[in-house]
């Protein structure tokens, strides 16, 4: 923040192999923290207490085999000891491995997959391949550390530094490391907006990010239309001609995005494995598109066989029989992939926008395709390294964010305290600030006296609420009665002793966070009980 008397000095920018020095060692205490954390069998003398720890699923039968999702196979596993799957710390789209439930705790696994549906009875898992043997056996699944997350950003390191004066980002890369200044184009930029509600924060945000010739940082503050601004700004791009990558750490922020521009008919492509999207945007996936090509009536023709053959090896007891459906399951499943690889090309080719994870754009299809823009959404809650993986594909970034909001997370304590944390984001502001930066500042999402704490707090009281929601109450929601717990605009509350470790969490998502009417209601249940507990530490809560 400046000060009055200006003497504040910008502090001297990170050069380049000061980054890589400082991260490649806090990214493999990072890696350690977490296969610490989560991996089944390293930290697991024993397969009981792996199963206790929550990372393995032991006693499990097959009971359903799937061609679906583009090719994949899903297959569901159900408890062989009751109806309900014993407690675990699966989620969907985790990586896990199959074993057969007997197999030692390092022995190799049946296959490798990613869980697609969790119900209390059963598990759904998605598998490029269906296994070769054993899903007639009692199996056991595992979940494992996402190795692969840590790989790509360790190989974006030694592609930083190397390739620094070749390559798409060759002139971005002197300007986020301090050592070239940003350059802004000299001439007014003047759009029409898609989004005629547009409010004047969003456009002068927009207009900005139109002029800027390397980056520009969108600055959203809770629900002050963030997404929605990027979302503009694509279309302008689009408009222009420009070539877009557009990313964010999480898969539901990309599928957010994708399903804003699916109205606006944009030239898009959504990259990911099918079974981390949500439904609505499936259509928008890479696989669906490569299947409605040229090539989709074949693909189709060997998915139906592939189903006939799959429900065939469930019922085959016969090792040879089972040996030679398996051999033609792998030639059919190969003959899709390779006319898939082809129709991949010319889908990308001809997309105006691709779509995906910072660590999807490390993916292998995207090798020789390079961008006019790169657009990172929650920019300022993913780690600097995760981000180059998109940047080092383009010669513009927009990077949008909150960097007074929560950091990314980080499981290891050192690495953290290390600076392993520290955003692009929160480094660039603190070196460019307004230069490259414009600060969104109407809110939708919360009513005034909520949002004035966090206004005065941390925007310098420049944020306004939009007059749909200023004085907006619980009460006013459908189904939500006017009592003493929906009434007070603010609520304090006091967590101290009781046990409510991570209640000041979840007030705090309640107030800022969530738009979803059912979520909120459901929470306002929970929550109602809780609200006896004595007063004493200050928080707010009010629709938002
Ligand atoms: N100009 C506008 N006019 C009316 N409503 C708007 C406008 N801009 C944003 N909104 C609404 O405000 C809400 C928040 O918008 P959006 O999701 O784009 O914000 P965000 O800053 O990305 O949110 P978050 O705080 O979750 O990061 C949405 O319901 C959106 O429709």
């Amino acid at each position: 923040m400046a000060t009055g008397t200006g003497s504040k000095k910008k502090p001297s920018p990170l050069s380049l192999e000061q980054f890589i020095s400082i991260t490649a060692p806090l990214l493999d205490l990072e890696k350690e923290a977490e296969i610490s954390s989560s991996i089944a069998t390293g930290a697991s003398r024993n397969l009981d207490t792996a199963q206790k720890r929550g990372s393995t699923i032991l006693n499990l039968k097959c009971v359903d085999v799937q061609t679906g999702l583009m090719g994949k196979s899903l297959i569901e596993f159900q408890s062989t000891k009751g109806d309900v799957l014993p407690a675990h710390k699966f989620g969907t789209h985790d990586v896990v491995v199959l074993k057969l439930n007997k197999a030692d705790l390092g022995s190799p696994a049946l296959g490798q997959g990613v869980v697609y549906r969790l119900k209390d009875s059963s598990i759904t898992v998605a598998f490029d391949d269906i296994p070769e043997d054993g899903l007639n056996s009692p199996l056991r699944l595992e979940k494992v550390a996402n190795e692969v997350t840590y790989r790509r950003m360790k190989d974006a390191l030694i592609q930083l530094s190397k390739g620094v004066h070749k390559g798409p980002a060759s002139d971005l890369i002197p300007v986020l490391f301090g050592e070239r200044p940003p350059a802004v184009s000299k001439k007014d930029v003047s759009f029409t907006p898609f989004n005629k509600n547009l409010d004047h924060s969003q456009k002068e945000a927009v207009s900005k990010a139109l002029s800027s010739k390397n980056v520009f940082l969108l600055h959203g503050p809770p629900g002050t239309g963030k997404t929605t601004t990027v979302v503009e700004i694509i279309l302008q791009e689009v408009k222009r001609g420009s070539k877009i990558l557009a990313c964010a750490a999480s898969n539901i922020a990309v599928d957010n995005i994708v399903e804003r521009l699916v109205p606006h008919r944009v030239k898009l492509v959504r990259l990911g494995h099918p079974a981390r999207l949500l439904p609505q945007v499936l259509d928008s996936a890479l696989d669906a598109q490569v299947l409605r090509g040229d090539n989709s009536g074949l693909a189709n023709d060997i998915r139906k066989e592939m189903k006939a053959l799959n429900g065939k090896l469930l019922k085959t007891k016969d090792r040879n029989t089972r040996k030679d459906i398996q051999r033609e399951l792998r030639t059919l499943s190969k003959e899709e992939r390779k006319r898939q690889q082809l129709a991949v090309t010319d889908v990308l080719k001809s997309a105006d926008v691709i779509l995906t994870t910072l660590i999807g754009a490390f993916s292998k299809k995207l090798d020789s395709t390079s961008f006019d823009l790169v657009i990172i959404d929650e920019a300022a809650q993913a780690l600097e390294i995760a981000c180059w993986i998109p940047l080092l594909k383009g010669s513009r970034c927009v990077l949008a964010g909150d960097h007074l909001q929560l950091p990314p997370t980080i499981q290891s304590v050192e690495a953290e305290k290390k600076g392993l944390g520290r955003t692009l984001f929160e480094r660039l502001a603190e070196v460019y600030g307004d230069e490259i930066t414009s600060m969104l500042t109407v809110q939708y999402r919360m009513h005034e006296l909520i949002m004035d704490w966090s206004s005065k707090e941390l925007y310098n009281s420049k944020i306004k609420a939009h007059p749909s929601v200023t004085a907006h109450m619980l009460y006013d929601l459908e189904g939500v009665k006017r009592t003493t717990s929906t009434e007070p605009t603010l609520l304090l509350i006091d967590t101290a002793g009781d046990g409510y470790t991570g209640f000041f969490y979840l007030i705090k998502n309640l107030a800022y966070d969530q738009t979803d009417v059912t979520w909120k209601k459901r929470k306002m249940k929970k929550i109602a009980p809780l609200m006896k507990v004595k007063l004493r530490l200050l928080w707010l809560m009010q629709r938002d």
